[in-house]
This record gives structure tokens, C-alpha cells and sequence, in this order.
């Protein structure tokens, strides 16, 4: 057999049929469902007289919509109508059809990406499908996981396939060590800086390189889940010593000889010696310096330290007009520097920045300082799990005792979609992944930076580089 990518290795282990040279059908291990984009999918297999024929394949969580006020858990109601509409819905197709939930008052509530993994449901090898682009994520753990479309859905549901149309293969090479202040999400916004949000359009891309082998489970879910923002359509990290403990610790079910009986299977996934790649990319980690995003797309990011571009020494006309109407937008003039930027509204959270880690480095950053007089800054925690971890390693006191808001878990202020929202013209420092017109609340500013950055930005109430701020506390 000629030498194989892990991309290839893991479509064939799942491939039931081949359709043509383009299309497969894939088999997918786990299946995760939200509330927003799986109603349509039961109405229809109801309409089809279709059942779901592994339901013990399938995973559900409430994570967009839930509002996350810190009151407790078990006191947390969905007031908005249509918001509390998907949400019985979801409840009702799963008791119906016996999916597990992660229902809006269930302690273990939050986003989707982050409760998978931390029950260590996500393990090397599988395929693992959902009907949100940052599925990616599970890349990190050696996992091919994409996003999926609502007619998809109903398909996985009733055969636990799906027609797959193969990506081809890129890597992304990264070696060195990341230089201090900076962080992965530094590392993933230079990336898609460089190569463009559609710079890894069609591709199944794999991280390689020292640099991605030293970084934490964690982090390389950080990674892996903001690849799809450079348009790739799965991201890969090829699993090792660092994952095998990661799952040891979290799945709790994986019983001794079971787990060394998966590990003799999981040390062949990686990309034979000789695997061709259509395109490679190499970066070198000390080229990375705390990034900012200052426009409306995860592309238009620039080094903390840097200047806001010019439209005019853009590239060509598309490019100048891109550049003139984002700056419009965000209320920037090019030329102008973006650190001193004042700030509203932070926003530490979601499912590429809501996990532990990210809140350690966080609160590192923010313990015994104030948030500045004018910000309004929230910790969003990525799941009940993380808030509880965080609260007993006294991370959401410090938070607290600077001024943050400590909410309860979910996708909140990262799209908008409970009453977590920017008003307009507010400039939010953001840990997010995108920075869309309006993704935060109509008119709403938003610049996607790392958990340290937004820190930062929080005592500083203007977009600040880590570094410096570090320096001045020492
Ligand atoms: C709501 C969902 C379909 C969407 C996605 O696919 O990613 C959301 O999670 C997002 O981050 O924009
Ligand atoms: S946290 Fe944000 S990116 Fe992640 S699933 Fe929720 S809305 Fe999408």
C-alpha cells in the first residue's frame, strides 16, 4: 500500500462504500447534536417514517441559545420564546428517540465542543460529526471531526452515514518554542493571517512540527477548532504521549486492557513517511508575537505592536475595498496604532478559549488587579465542568475580585444568540473565533485576541500587549 496521510487512514478505516473517485460513504462513531441546527433534521426522518438507528451514537447539548446569568444551574430559564421553543424541542426528539442530553439545566451545561472531549467521548481514530463548523476541534485528540449540514443531520441520524466528498491533503508545519506573552491562539491567528481565510479552503489540514508536539491537549483543541476559520475542512494533530494521558484522565469508562488494547491502534495513526501532501506551509514559532484581529474577518490580524493597514497598499482593488469597509465598520483609521484602542467589553469564553487553561493564564494575568473603570468584562466558562474546576482552584475568585462577571457555561457573547450582546459601536476584546459584522450584537466591534491579550485589555481598558503589561507587574 503506497504510503498514506493520517487524513487518508482515517476516511478509509470509515469508508463503507466507495460512491466515486470524489465521494465516500462515511461512518461516523459519534454523532453531536445542538439545538439549532437538528430540529428540521427530526421533522423530516418523522416525515420519512425513519427512526435513529444508533442512539447511543448521538450526543445533544443546548449551547447556543441558553442564557447565562449567574444564577444556579437549576434555576436557569430560557425566556426568549423562539430560543425556549428549540430548546423542548431538542428535549423532545431525544427523549423520543434516546439520545443522551446536555439539557439547559443540567449541571454539566455548556458548549458542545468542550463537554464532548472533557467526557473523553472524542478518542483517536474516530470520525465524529456535528452541525457546527467547530467540530474541527476534535482533530486535536487525532479524531477527523467537520461540521455538517441540517439535511446531513437527518441522513446521520437514520444510517449513521454520511456522502462525503474527500478533501485533499495540506500540513501545516510549525517548530520552535512560542515566545513568551504568546499562546496558540497568537500562533493560529498569524497562521490564518498568512495563508487567508480561505487559505486552507477544501483541505484536510494536519499540524506537524515541534512547536504543535509541545503544546497541551488543550491548546491543540484551540488550534484545531479556529483551522475552519481559514476555511479548512478538518484540521488534524497526530495523537502521542500528550493525548494518550489526556483520555486516560477523562474517560472514565476506558477500563486498563481496553485502553491498551485502543493504544496499540492508536500509535499507527500518523502520516506514513513518504505521504504526499498537495500543499505544505511552514511557520517558525518565534515568528509569532500577541495578535489582534482589527477587522471583520479572522484574517485581518495584525502583531499587537503593528499598525493598521492602509486600503491603499493593499494588494489589488478587492482587496482595498475589503480593507476601507472593514475599517468602516470597526470605527479604525488605517495607519493608526492598534494597541491604546479603547475598549467596552471583554469577553473570555467559548469553545476555542473556555476551557481551564485558558482561564489559568487568564486569571494569572488579571489576580490582585482591577478591570478598568469602563470596561464590562465577563468569564464565560466552556461547560459546568470547567466552572466548577475553576471555582475550586480559586481562579473565578479572582476574577470576581478584579471586577469580572462569572457566568454560567455556553456559547453566550460568542454569537450572540442569548442576550449576552454588544450594543452598537461597543469595541469588544474577545477570545472568540470570529469577528464577523454584527457576530456580537448588531454594530457590535469585535477583536479576536488570546485569553492572556484579553486580559490584559480588561485592566487596561484599551486593546494592550501582554508582554509589556507582564513587565509592569513584575
Ligand atoms: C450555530 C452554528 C451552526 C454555528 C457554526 O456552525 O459554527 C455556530 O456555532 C458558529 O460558531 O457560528
Ligand atoms: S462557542 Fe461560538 S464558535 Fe463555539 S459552537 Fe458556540 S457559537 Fe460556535
Amino acid at each position: 500500500m503506497p504510503p498514506r496521510t493520517l487524513y487518508k487512514k482515517l476516511v478509509d478505516s470509515h469508508t463503507v462504500a466507495v460512491l466515486d473517485e470524489q465521494h465516500v460513504l462515511l461512518y461516523a462513531d459519534l454523532h453531536i447534536m445542538n439545538e439549532y441546527t437538528s430540529p428540521q433534521a427530526f421533522s423530516s426522518l418523522r416525515a420519512a417514517r425513519r427512526g435513529v438507528l444508533r442512539p447511543r451514537q448521538q450526543l445533544a447539548v443546548v449551547s447556543h441559545i441558553i442564557p447565562t446569568h449567574p444564577v444556579s444551574v437549576a434555576q436557569r430559564v430560557i425566556l426568549d420564546p423562539a430560543s425556549a421553543l428549540q430548546a423542548s424541542n431538542l428535549k423532545r426528539n431525544c427523549r423520543e428517540f434516546g439520545i443522551k442530553l446536555f439539557d439547559t439545566n443540567h449541571e454539566q451545561q455548556g458548549i458542545e465542543h468542550i463537554i464532548a472531549p472533557e467526557h473523553g467521548w472524542i478518542r483517536p481514530g474516530m470520525v465524529v460529526l456535528c452541525g457546527d463548523s467547530h467540530t474541527t476541534t476534535y482533530g486535536a485528540l487525532g479524531a477527523l471531526g467537520f461540521g455538517v449540514g441540517t439535511s446531513e443531520v437527518e441522513h446521520i441520524l437514520a444510517t449513521q452515514t454520511l456522502v462525503y466528498r474527500l478533501a485533499q491533503d495540506l500540513r501545516i508545519r510549525v517548530d520552535g518554542v512560542l515566545p513568551v506573552g504568546t499562546s496558540v491562539k497568537d500562533l493560529i491567528l498569524l497562521i490564518i493571517a498568512r495563508i487567508g481565510a480561505q487559505g486552507a479552503r477544501g483541505y484536510a489540514v494536519e499540524f506537524a512540527g515541534s512547536t504543535i508536539a509541545a503544546l497541551s491537549a488543550e491548546a491543540r483543541m484551540t488550534l484545531c477548532n479556529m483551522a475552519v476559520e481559514a476555511g479548512a475542512r478538518a484540521a488534524l494533530i497526530r495523537p502521542d504521549q500528550t493525548t494518550y494521558d489526556y483520555i486516560r484522565e477523562k474517560a472514565q469508562d476506558l477500563g486498563e486492557q481496553d485502553f491498551a488494547q485502543a493504544l496499540g491502534d492508536w500509535r499507527q495513526l500518523y502520516s506514513d513517511e513518504g505521504a504526499v501532501f498537495a500543499v505544505e506551509h511552514v511557520f517558525a514559532a518565534q515568528e509569532v508575537a500577541p495578535f489582534v484581529t482589527w477587522g471583520t474577518s479572522p484574517d485581518q490580524a495584525i502583531a499587537v505592536n503593528a499598525l493598521i493597514p492602509d486600503p491603499l497598499l493593499a494588494g489589488d482593488a478587492h482587496a482595498a475595498a475589503a480593507t476601507a469597509q472593514a475599517l468602516q465598520y470597526m470605527g479604525l483609521s488605517a495607519g493608526s496604532a492598534i494597541a491604546g484602542l479603547p475598549i467596552n467589553r471583554v469577553f473570555i469564553g467559548s469553545c476555542t478559549n473556555g476551557r481551564i487553561e485558558d482561564l489559568r493564564i487568564a486569571a494569572a494575568i488579571v489576580k490582585g488587579q482591577q478591570v478598568a473603570p469602563a470596561v464590562r468584562a465577563m468569564v464565560v466558562p466552556g461547560s459546568g465542568a470547567v466552572r466548577r474546576q475553576a471555582e475550586q482552584e480559586g481562579l473565578a475568585a479572582i476574577f470576581i475580585a478584579a471586577g469580572f462577571e462569572w457566568r454560567q457555561p455556553g456559547c453566550s457573547m460568542c454569537l450572540a444568540m442569548n442576550d449576552d450582546v454588544l450594543a452598537p459601536g461597543e469595541r469588544c476584546a474577545s477570545t472568540t473565533n470570529r469577528n464577523f459584522e454584527g457576530r456580537q450584537g448588531r454594530g457590535g466591534r469585535t477583536h479576536l485576541m488570546s485569553p492572556a491579550m484579553a486580559a490584559a485589555a480588561a485592566l487596561s481598558g484599551c486593546i494592550s500587549d501582554v508582554r509589556t503589561l507582564e513587565k509592569q507587574h513584575v
